[in-house]
């Protein structure tokens, strides 16, 4: 089995810390610790937005498909199961029902945070205190926005959201499988015909976002699609997303990783909803060859810097998979998404269509007997 140690420890180096302005912390936190922007209100008790709470006065709570109540103390945290740069994220056991969730703890507003520890007999939670940034607290305040309104099957639910002690917490449904970088660190490469139900559950949640909540996702990449034991496939992390209005137009700055970032991203030019179609097509192709296909072999030694990176993106003929080991449904599937013009990509709703996922459609493809054979990530009841 191959390890994809290296790759991994040099994406996560692969990062931009943007200096962003401090706000005012009068600016959106009020007295009584309520954290505010806009129609959105953020306590110990949940999340209100506003504009919804008077079309529906009598909705008290912004837990979703559960039917009890979540407070931060009814968690008990079982184990870390994640650190990134937009937080810490904890298996916890609701404490009464038993429940599974995934806690994450936005560590990434804190760029002059300090942290502590809350022990109790039960549990230990850290509590990252804010004094947050102007540019990564519209980022949370997007993501929770996003997080709160998201009703799809291909989206990670949001059970519940949380602003106490300084710290924003999202109550996340556990996806028992990890992510998709978990499943090819242990498998190296996906068959053909299960990247085919990876690539549509993925697409389904994309045109969700694209097409009913106007949002390019934005990182899109294998650690942010996550699988279940039912060998489901959902996107999460909608930290670095933001609405179509909002950055139309705007050359913005960068956020996160920018390995799957498109060429007119990474090079600062306006983008749209395709470049999470170009963002998808590299996962896919990675899914398939065994390696970031960027990296010249699976025996490449060095990561390229980013300057590198970013000459090969935006200089170099877009990547494609090899037509003497893949199907040319496979092939044209790539290439529809791996277009250096955006223009040329296709739409997610096409996408769906392509045939490269219709060929699968009726051969009764089951991914759980994938992920079913794999080691669980975290070593936990599934
Ligand atoms: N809902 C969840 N269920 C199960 N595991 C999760 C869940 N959310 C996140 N994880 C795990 O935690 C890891 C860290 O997630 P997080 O979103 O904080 O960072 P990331 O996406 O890996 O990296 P970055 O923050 O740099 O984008 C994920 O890669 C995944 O393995």
């Amino acid at each position: 089995m191959k390890t994809k140690t290296p790759l991994n420890l040099n994406l996560k180096q692969l990062k931009l810390n943007v200096p962003a302005q401090e706000a005012d912390i009068k600016s959106f936190l009020t007295a009584s610790g309520t954290f505010h922007d806009g129609d959105l209100l953020l306590n110990l008790k949940g999340l209100r937005l506003i504009s919804e709470e008077k079309e529906t006065p009598d909705q008290s709570s912004d837990s979703k498909e559960l039917n009890f109540e979540i407070t931060l103390e009814d968690l008990e945290t079982i184990k870390v199961i994640g650190k990134g740069s937009g937080g810490v994220v904890q298996l916890v056991r609701h404490k009464w029902v038993g429940t599974l969730f995934a806690l994450k703890v936005a560590l990434g507003a804190m760029a002059s945070a300090f942290v502590h520890e809350r022990i109790s007999s039960h549990s230990v939670l850290q509590v990252i205190q804010m004094n947050i940034q102007e540019e990564i607290r519209k980022q949370i305040v997007q993501e929770l926005k996003i997080n709160q309104a998201a009703q799809c099957p291909h989206v990670v639910v949001c059970h519940h959201s949380f602003y106490h002690n300084g710290a924003i917490s999202l109550v996340l449904e556990y996806m028992n499988r990890g992510s998709l970088a978990d499943v090819i660190g242990q498998v190296n490469t996906i068959l053909e015909p299960y990247l085919a139900v990876v690539c549509k559950q993925v697409l389904q949640g994309l045109v969700y976002l694209h097409n009913k909540r106007h949002v390019i996702h934005r990182d899109i990449k294998p650690s942010n699609l996550l699988v279940n034991h039912e060998g489901q496939v959902k996107i999460t992390d909608f930290g670095v997303s933001a609405s179509l209005a909002s950055s139309m137009g705007l050359r913005d700055t960068f956020v996160g990783t920018y390995n799957y970032m498109s060429p007119e991203r990474i090079s600062g030019s306006t983008y749209d909803y395709s470049c999470d179609i170009w963002s998808l097509g590299l996962v896919v192709l990675e899914c398939a060859i065994g390696r970031f296909p960027y990296m010249q072999s699976e025996d490449q030694q060095s990561w390229p810097s980013f300057y590198e990176l970013l000459e090969a993106i935006v200089e170099s003929p877009p990547p494609s998979a090899p037509p003497d080991q893949f199907s040319p449904e496979f092939c044209s599937f790539v290439s529809a998404c791996i277009q250096k013009d955006p223009q040329h990509r296709s739409s997610c709703l096409d996408l769906l269509s392509h045939p490269f996922i219709k060929k699968f459609e009726d051969k009764d493809i089951d991914l759980e007997i994938l992920v079913g054979s794999l080691e669980p990530p975290v070593n936990f009841p599934r």
